[in-house]
């Protein structure tokens, strides 16, 4: 089973009951990996909803991911971590995680993918494919051309993050991407079950 398909992003602005339904919602309409990001809190606030989502994720096989954060990770038991270019090196936090635990590298650049062969990681989250208003200290998309190329170039499975909703999925799906990681779509949704159900359709 490929995990990365349907990748929920949680959205650090939803209080903690809600942010338990939209991943319970989430998870009933086909999400396959939930990361925990926290942008806002201290870390203690980090683990106590990180172990609200590893409550509802329990019994469901839907993989915890943590933002960031390894020691958090390590703290919760959480099945792995998505680090970006200023957190902990790649080699580094395998050294800590273990050989079992996912790890996924953000690789915003054409270098940083070159880079990223190299390291011990499992996945690649490539940062951004178009603008969004939930991530704005972004300077540069790779777009449709670009998602391609990275496909062509990268050993690893990768996941597409940024700006990707309903409207233009079908697109991002056709290029043979391993994954899709949404917030807004999913989070923000009226009805996140119904809304993961059709993204996971449009995924195909
Ligand atoms: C799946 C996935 N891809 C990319 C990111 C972005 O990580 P990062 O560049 O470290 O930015 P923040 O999310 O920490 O603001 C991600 N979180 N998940
Ligand atoms: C958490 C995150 N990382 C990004 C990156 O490009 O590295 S974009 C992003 C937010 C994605 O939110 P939405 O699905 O609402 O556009
Ligand atoms: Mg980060």
């Amino acid at each position: 089973m490929n995990p990365y398909r349907l990748y929920l992003v949680t959205d650090d602005r939803q209080p903690i009951g809600t942010l338990q339904t939209v991943v319970a919602e989430a998870v009933a309409g086909g999400v396959t990996l939930v990361q925990v990001r926290e942008k806002h809190g201290d870390v203690r606030a980090f683990i106590e909803r990180a172990e609200a989502v590893q409550e509802v994720l329990k019994g469901t096989g839907v993989p915890l991911i943590i933002n960031d954060r390894v020691d958090v990770a390590l703290a919760v038991n959480a099945d792995g971590v998505h680090l970006g270019q200023s957190d902990m090196p790649a080699a580094h936090a395998r050294r800590l995680l273990g050989p079992e635990r996912l790890l996924g590298l953000s690789v915003e650049t054409e270098q940083q993918l070159f880079e990223s062969e190299l390291l011990p990681v499992d996945y690649l989250g490539l940062s951004a494919i178009f603008a969004t208003p939930t991530k704005t200290d972004l300077n540069r998309h790779w777009g449709i051309d670009g998602l391609r190329q990275a496909l062509k170039y990268s050993s690893r499975p990768i996941v597409a993050i940024g700006g990707i909703h309903a409207g233009n999925l079908p697109e991002v799906a056709q290029t043979g991407v391993h994954g899709v990681a949404l917030v807004s779509a999913i989070c923000r949704a009226p009805c996140p079950r119904s809304a993961a159900q059709a993204l996971g359709r449009l995924m195909g």
